[in-house]
């Protein structure tokens, strides 16, 4: 799966939230991504998904089944838990859910309705329509967030298996609750730009900082020329100058 100079804004007048975005997803890879908060991380997922459109640019090769779990599961719907995962298997073509619903600790929550879940057990059913038809693109965001220990340890464990059988798994989490996945691929937004963080360059010297000052036109090349190349960058605040 690709992505070639994919740009996003909410809206006409707005800024862009990504901006020129290029990456290739391989079948296989365990992608976490992570940026600080308001970094657009959920709106490059959702582009991911096709749940958004780029404004400029393009995705192609998403593979056909695409699983996406919202770092907040919209429980105000009127079913319970069983009800909803059993409408979304319907949809799925007659997928299995039970094994996730005792994978995930979620079957003393079945006959539950929605509107009465806690956040956490609201991320159990959002991961469980996720998984349940065997995504070729599994996408989820802030998984780790409000989940009972149990739950979290499931998850790297999900996340290879699902990236065993050739799909792609691309999750954003603050926590690292992936980093203990051999080979994880790591991504990064920041100032609306995508990029893969490099170790910096290894030179057996002691680190150092620099000040660069240049017109405010040309930092977000600047930004991603250097990370390109593998160092730290970001812009600092005026008072801190
Ligand atoms: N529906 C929307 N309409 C307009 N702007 C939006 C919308 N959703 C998000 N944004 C803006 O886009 C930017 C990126 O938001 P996004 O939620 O993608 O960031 P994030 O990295 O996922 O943040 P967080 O870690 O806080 O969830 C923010 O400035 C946010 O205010």
């Amino acid at each position: 799966m690709r992505l070639s100079q994919v740009s996003f804004r909410y809206r006409r007048r707005d800024a862009f939230v990504i901006e020129g975005a290029d990456a290739e997803l391989a079948p296989g890879n365990v992608i976490e991504l992570t940026g600080v908060n308001g970094a657009g991380k959920s709106t490059l997922l959702r582009l991911l998904a096709g749940l958004s459109r780029p404004t400029r640019g393009t995705i192609t090769g998403r593979p056909a089944v695409v699983g996406f779990a919202p770092d907040r599961f919209p429980t105000a719907q009127p079913f319970t838990v069983a009800a909803y995962l059993r409408h979304v298997s319907r949809m799925r073509g007659g997928a299995r859910w039970e094994p996730w619903a005792e994978r995930l600790l979620m079957e003393h929550l079945l006959e539950t309705p929605l509107s009465e879940l806690s956040k956490g057990s609201g991320h159990k059913v959002g991961l469980a329509q996720a998984l349940m038809a065997d995504p070729g693109l599994l996408i989820m965001d802030e998984p780790f967030a409000g989940l009972d220990a149990e739950t979290r340890a499931a998850l790297p464990e999900i996340a290879a298996e699902v990236a065993g059988r050739g799909g792609i798994v691309v999750v954003s989490d603050h926590q690292g609750g992936l980093r203990a996945l051999p080979g994880l691929r790591h991504l990064a937004v920041a100032d609306g730009r995508l990029y893969e963080p490099q170790a910096p360059p290894s030179t057996g010297n002691e680190l150092v900082t620099v000040a660069v000052t240049l017109p405010g036109d040309e930092l977000p090349g600047f930004l991603a020329r250097v990370r390109e190349e593998g160092y730290r960058a970001r812009e600092i605040e005026e008072s801190t100058r």
